[in-house]
């Protein structure tokens, strides 16, 4: 990813946090629902990590959002589904973009996953890397500590 930025390899991870970085666990389990088309298992979100790595059951229903329309993350067994979070669009100053996503319910399965969140740890100050921005391209973010940023998104107060 560092590369596809015109970085040296390592360069992106070191200014994320090198072996500082937080990799956080979650479990999702969402039981059979006797009215499916009524609920979402999440509702359409970015995540706040760098990346996220899934790993999903079997069971459909990862959806994600492009051009105007949803579609499935098709369950590949094995694969792990790996996903651009916010913290990756604000160092790359947009040049990766958070992916919007959300999951359904089923009404006779039982749908699980395993994300990791690969995220700064709460003091790290997280921005757009200075390599990549100048006077055509100034910064599209703003530059605060990780724990400012989740506390205004959790909160749901503008950035
Ligand atoms: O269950 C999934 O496939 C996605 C869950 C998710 O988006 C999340 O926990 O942030
Ligand atoms: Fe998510």
């Amino acid at each position: 990813m560092s590369i596809g930025l015109g970085l040296e390899g390592q360069e992106l991870k070191e200014y994320a946090g090198g072996d500082d970085m937080i990799h956080l666990l979650k479990i999702n389990y969402y039981p059979p629902c006797p009215c499916p088309d009524l609920v979402l298992g999440v509702p359409q979100h970015t995540d706040m990590s760098y990346i996220t790595i899934l790993v999903p059951n079997e069971v459909q229903g990862l959806q994600a959002f492009r051009d105007g329309h949803w579609y499935d993350v098709k369950y590949v067994p094995n694969a792990l589904v790996i996903h651009i979070g916010d913290q990756m669009e604000i160092l790359s100053n947009g040049k990766y973009k958070a992916v919007l996503h959300r999951t359904t319910v089923t009404e006779t399965e039982t749908r699980m996953s395993w994300p990791v969140f690969i995220e700064p740890n709460g003091e790290h100050v997280v921005g757009p890397h200075p390599k990549l921005v100048n006077e055509e391209n100034p910064p599209k973010y703003k530059t605060k500590k990780y724990k400012d940023y989740a506390y205004c998104k959790l909160n749901k107060i503008p950035q």
